[in-house]
């Protein structure tokens, strides 16, 4: 039991290890499941269900060590209701403090004739009879009523009232196939606290699957009509189409909080994205990048319209921040969809004004860009700024001539260039590990530009024959990167402009910087006299 129990708490009953591990293809081990369960701790839930220990030798090493191991959160392990199932989950979770027995049993009329194959009246009997046994090891006893959103109601309420006579403190109302509306199912809840006499004796549980997407809806809608418990599994994971996603529910109490007058609950919520990246690696299950809260995208803006509001009030597109649910940041991807605020945002960011460029030029070369590449980044906006100011202004580096020697025998792949800097020429020969590196030596010799090349690709700009090569270079010069962009009909002289433009944002962004410090350079010119001092 925990120890808030005001009328507003809503107690948290986490069953990713239970009914999220049904979900998985292989089980976990126990050092996963503890690793998880402690996360789970730290995250604030009130209930673990660790396992169902009469299942194998394994889960109930893995039910014991965790029961072992928490130290604020309730231990729980399920059990169906039959005595061997309900001794065996005791021993496992004995060595814990205080601990739950989940004990259930299926209700509606096609498991009790067509599972179960028994009367119902028998099926009442069990119930009852392994809430007493459970009652025996532990006074924290939940009984579910599987399959309840299917039951007739009078049989629901019937047996909810005889297993809180018997002795359980929750009583559990599983959708255990998704399958109901929220109205519905409020309905069901509704109908359970008018009805069943004893209904203050105990905590009213709900378990819903997302069979028809309505697992979170189905959970709030429960809450509003007096349940305290929801059962839940980080990032929805569960039998089928999972359970009642831990994340939303939770921040969906927090965040309309007035709506459900007042209820609240005991996670921390700034750990919720690190829990689910952990039990996304040790599950092996992605998470989809639009699900809500932890998804990739759950606070990334793509488009025009939304990345405009975004940046004047974030509030337009996003109803809570990334940070309150251990998020860093907002994500804002430059695509085709996307308006002159968000490029001009961009080019803030990296130190431009608006008079460094023309806005619609650069908007009309980023749409092409954008419709080509799909997305569009900080340094391909950088490259196409500059190569919006080649057009005005000269480049500090224009590629003159290159010559390249290479084969597949004996001959050293080497390289000549010969670079126009201002109104001089300068030439460089270097060898290399092929006509590429070599041709790269000789530009780094002669601009004096130290940097790394990130990434280097070649790809048919046109069709067939008269296909130009176009090259494109990432590199890495003091921490920030720089794209370079070469076309030509000679597949080496493009790899050789995508260098040299490279080179040449470094020196705009240098530029750039400078002014920003309110110094300006002469760098390339500087560099070049040291080239001349050194006879280059
Ligand atoms: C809705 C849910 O998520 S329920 C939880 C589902 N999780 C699991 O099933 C995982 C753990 N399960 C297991 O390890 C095994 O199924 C065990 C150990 C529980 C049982 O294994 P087995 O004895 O080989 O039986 P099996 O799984 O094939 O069949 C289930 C039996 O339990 C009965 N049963 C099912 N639920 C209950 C229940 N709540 N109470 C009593 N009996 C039940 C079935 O009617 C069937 O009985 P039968 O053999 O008389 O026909
Ligand atoms: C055991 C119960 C709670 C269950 O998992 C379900 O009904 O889905």
């Amino acid at each position: 039991m925990i120890d808030d129990i005001s009328a507003e708490r809503v107690v948290i009953f986490d069953t990713t290890l239970r009914d999220g591990e049904q979900a998985l293809a292989q089980s976990l081990s126990m050092q996963q499941k503890l690793q998880i369960a402690l996360a789970l701790e730290d995250l604030g839930v009130d209930v673990i269900e660790a396992g169902f220990p009469i299942s194998s030798a394994g889960d109930f090493e893995s039910v014991q060590t965790i029961a072992r191991a928490l130290r604020r959160a309730v231990p729980c392990g399920l059990a169906r209701a039959v005595p061997g199932d309900v001794t065996r989950a005791a021993e496992a979770l004995k060595a814990a403090e205080r601990f739950r027995i989940h004990t259930f049993i299926a209700t509606s009329t096609l498991h009790v004739e067509k599972k179960l194959r028994r009367s119902f009246d028998d099926v009442l009997a069990m119930g009852v009879a392994a809430v007493k046994e459970a009652r025996k090891w532990t006074d924290d006893v939940e009984f579910s009523c599987e399959d309840a959103g299917r039951t007739p109601i009078d049989n629901l309420c019937r047996m909810v009232e005889a297993a809180i006579d018997a002795g359980a403190t929750t009583v559990n109302i599983p959708d255990t196939v998704g399958y109901t509306f929220p109205t519905e199912f409020g309905g069901i809840i509704r109908t359970l606290m008018n009805r069943v006499p004893n209904i203050d004796r105990a905590v009213v549980s709900v378990h819903c699957h997302n069979d028809l997407g309505m697992a979170t809806a189905n959970s709030l809608t429960a809450l509003q009509e007096g349940a305290r418990q929801i059962e839940c599994c980080m990032n929805g994971l569960g039998e089928r189409a999972g359970n009642c996603a831990l994340e939303e529910v939770v921040t969906a109490i927090r965040l309309r909080q007035a709506w459900l007058k007042g209820l609240k609950t005991g996670i921390v919520h700034e750990r919720i994205a690190r829990t689910s990246m952990l039990v996304s690696k040790i599950c092996h299950e992605p998470v989809p990048s639009h699900k809500p809260i932890v998804g990739s995208n759950a606070f990334a803006h793509s488009s025009g319209i939304h990345q405009d509001g975004v940046l004047k009030n974030r509030e337009t597109y996003e109803i809570l921040t990334p940070e309150s649910v251990g998020v860093h940041g907002n994500v804002l991807h430059m695509t085709a969809r996307s308006g002159r605020h968000m490029i001009k945002a961009c080019l803030e960011k990296l130190g431009y004004t608006e008079s460094d460029y023309n806005m619609n030029d650069l908007y009309a070369r980023f749409l092409k860009l954008a419709d080509k590449k799909g997305q569009v980044y900080d340094y391909d906006l950088e490259a196409l700024l500059f190569f919006t100011k080649v057009e005005e202004e000269t480049p500090t580096y224009q590629l003159d001539r290159m010559n390249v020697m290479c084969g597949n025998g004996e001959t050293l792949p080497t390289a000549s260039v010969r670079l126009r800097v201002g109104k001089r020429t300068r030439t460089e020969s270097s060898i290399g590990n092929g006509p590429v590196d070599a041709i790269y030596n000789c530009i780094t010799r002669l601009t004096g530009i130290r940097c790394r090349l990130v990434s280097y690709s070649i790809n048919a700009n046109g069709e067939g024959m008269d296909a130009l090569g176009q090259v494109d270079v990432t590199v890495e010069h003091e921490g920030r990167i720089f794209h370079g962009m070469g076309l030509s009909t000679d597949v080496l002289e493009a790899s050789a402009r995508a260098f040299v433009h490279a080179m040449n944002v470094i020196e705009q962004a240098r530029e750039v910087e400078k002014k920003r410090k309110g110094t300006s350079t002469n760098a390339p010119a500087a560099e070049l006299e040291s080239h001349e001092r050194r006879g280059v």
